[in-house]
């Protein structure tokens, strides 16, 4: 799905040869500060390498329109943004965004469902917790159906049940709807248990 040769962006990442398998959990790990997000933020052209190259299905990154490339390759990051609005709206946000069509309430309460919230879609997102609200961001993007879900450690503000299941939900999306997902992550035990691909990110120097 991802292959990079040569990469390298200021001092922070320097990646000879990485290759991103199709329709797998990659997880990637490493200490703090060796680029796990950096690397996510190249994979959908949020920033760009000083030198060498990322091909996405063969083609060049830099060839490919940034709003298309993001259509197909979603980011999650480490702090989602949550709107003082409803959560149905907040649910709506990434369709919107990508100009693709909004699904019916029934879609929207099995997300709900699928995701463990016990809220209704008119209910207000500003008193959500910090696991709830990973969760909307979560369900917001899944909605929008990517090719590729690229997740800044999806499970850190989760207790460890609600972990492990969204990242075996992730995992299913694999297997079952063919989607690729990049994860990083600091737990060594979710690497090993649920990735089919690890990348080791080491601090340069
Ligand atoms: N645009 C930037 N310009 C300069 N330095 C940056 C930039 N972005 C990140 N950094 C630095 O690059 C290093 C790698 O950052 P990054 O967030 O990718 O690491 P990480 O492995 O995800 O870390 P953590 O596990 O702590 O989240 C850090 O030292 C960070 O301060």
């Amino acid at each position: 799905m991802f292959s990079l040769h040569q990469v390298t962006y200021k001092n922070i990442l320097s990646i000879e040869h990485m290759e991103i398998p199709d329709k797998k959990l990659t997880c990637i790990i490493g200490e703090s500060g060796s680029g796990k997000s950096t690397l996510l933020k190249l994979l959908n052209q949020m920033i760009s390498p000083d030198s060498g190259e990322i091909l996405y299905n063969g083609k060049s990154i830099d060839v490919l329109d940034s709003i298309v490339l993001r259509r197909d390759v979603v980011m999650l990051s480490q702090t989602p943004i949550m709107y003082p609005a409803s959560v149905k709206e907040n649910l709506l946000i990434g369709l919107d965004f990508s100009e693709q069509e909004h699904p019916s309430e029934q879609a929207l309460n099995d997300v709900l469902r699928d995701f463990h919230l016990n809220k209704r879609l008119e209910d207000s997102c500003e008193r959500l917790s910090g696991g709830e609200r990973q969760r909307i961001a979560l369900a917001r993007i899944t909605l929008m159906q990517p090719k590729v879900y690229l997740l800044d450690e999806p499970p850190a503000s989760l207790d460890e049940d609600t972990a492990d299941w969204i990242i075996q939900y992730l995992k299913d999306l694999t297997r079952q709807q063919g989607a690729t997902v990049v994860m990083v992550t600091h737990s060594q035990n979710i690497a090993q248990q649920y990735a089919d691909h690890l990348v080791v990110l080491k601090k340069i120097g």
